[in-house]
């Protein structure tokens, strides 16, 4: 039986979980991707403030010398602006360089280095000025050219920890990448694989409906219909008699009922076995149908029994005609594994209303006809015995 629960709503919720984690896998690779790429351009952006620092500081200590040398303005000017570059570069620096503590030792010290080291300036300027550029004081200052050196050190240590976190977080892009790429190729072939099974799943369902719809309409009509013979059954001939019997009620019309039994029968399924005896069945309905009209309604009852509806007859010897035309059609000879064999029909006949005027009585009449039929020596037909006082003929 086909199950609502195990067969889709459980595939369905797994297959959405599954997919739910792959996408949600996907998303954090992908916004870690976008993380990495910023944290990137932070330390790019970080580098290239060291070197404008690098750079403020060597114009800085270059202008510092030319106006010594030349107590020209214009070098002081730039001496000037230089500090004031390397303040800003490196005030820049420190709000850029939040996220990596590890700088900022060195970068205290350059600092530090750097506040000596144009203190050192401003003070040999003075000294020139007042004492002019032979003063012994300058000598001894002068001597002091390691500052620089110290505060490139420190740069550079800070330039090699960002190059080597640059190295470390593209390593990092390079692994996320791979994964995301990977996760988005499975993601891919789970789409694909769910899309095939569900298409298969659903296939497989259209084909259990159409088979069980198939099924249910072929047991339908078994429960309508004899299997051997596929004439209706007796089931079939009790629903339509009675539905029968209300209309020609309303309609004031008449109509017969046929009980045919075969005579003969017992001896072709004794002879020749069973599946003999099932060929003469069927060969006994196709008779029927023969010799009766197509808007005659012909069940089998069960066994050998047969019966058939004969609507509007127009009186008593159409119906006796007709019965010896079913008796005649019966007769004929037929084979059954390759013997020769030949049935008969005792028929009992009775009339609604004039016999009967419900389905069980008139069922009856004409089974007792039929009876009567087979006393009074088989294959032929008798008229049922009608009730006193219920002769009624429209
Ligand atoms: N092959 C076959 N035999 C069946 C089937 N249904 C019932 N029979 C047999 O049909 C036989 C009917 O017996 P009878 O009605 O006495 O047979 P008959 O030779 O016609 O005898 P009378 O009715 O007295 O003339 C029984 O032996 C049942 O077993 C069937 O579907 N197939």
């Amino acid at each position: 039986m086909f199950n609502y629960k195990k067969q889709i709503l459980i595939p369905l919720l797994v297959v959405a979980l599954i997919l739910s984690a792959a996408m949600a896998t996907l998303f954090f690779s992908a916004y870690r991707l976008i993380e990495l790429g910023r944290v990137g351009d932070k330390v790019e952006n970080a580098r290239y403030q060291i070197i404008t620092l690098q750079k403020s500081l060597v114009e800085a200590e270059t202008s510092r010398r030319g106006y010594l040398l030349t107590y020209s303005l214009v070098f002081a000017g730039s001496y000037d602006q230089s500090i004031q570059d390397f303040a800003q570069t490196y005030d820049q620096l420190l709000t850029h360089l939040k996220d990596f503590p590890e700088l900022q030792t060195e970068l205290t010290q350059v600092k530090t280095l750097t506040g000596a080291n144009y203190d050192q300036m401003k003070f040999v300027s003075q000294i020139q000025q007042t004492d002019g550029s032979y003063s012994p004081h300058l000598s001894s200052l002068r001597k002091d050219t390691s500052i620089m050196g110290q505060i490139n050190a420190h740069l550079k240590n800070a330039d090699i920890l960002l190059l080597n976190k640059k190295t470390s977080i593209d390593q990092e892009i390079s692994h996320s990448l791979k994964a995301t790429i990977l996760g988005s190729i499975l993601l891919v072939v789970l789409i694909v694989v769910v899309l095939v099974i569900g298409y298969r799943k659903t296939i497989n369902l259209f084909e259990i409906t159409v088979k069980s719809k198939s099924m249910a309409e072929a047991m339908s009509h078994d429960a309508h219909y004899d299997v051997l013979t596929d004439l209706p059954n007796r089931r079939q001939f009790e629903t339509y008699l009675n539905r029968l019997i209300s209309l020609a009620r309303r309609n004031k019309e008449s109509f017969a009922i046929f009980y045919m039994d075969l005579d003969g029968f017992k001896n072709i399924n004794d002879q020749y076995g069973h599946d003999a005896g099932d060929e003469a069945l069927v060969f006994a309905a196709n008779r029927f149908l023969d010799a009766l009209r197509q808007s005659d309604f012909i069940a089998r009852l069960g066994g050998d029994e047969f019966a058939a509806i004969i609507h509007r007859y127009r009186n008593r010897s159409e119906l006796t005609g007709l019965s010896n035309r079913v008796i005649r059609y019966i007769n004929k000879e037929f084979e059954v594994k390759g013997h020769k064999s030949q049935l008969g029909v005792s028929i009992g006949i009775a009339c609604y209303p004039a016999d009967a005027d419900d389905a069980d009585s008139l069922i009856r009449m004409a089974d007792l006809a039929m009876y009567e039929a087979k006393r009074a020596g088989k294959n032929r037909a008798e008229f049922a015995v009608a009730p006193e006082g219920n002769l009624i003929e429209y």
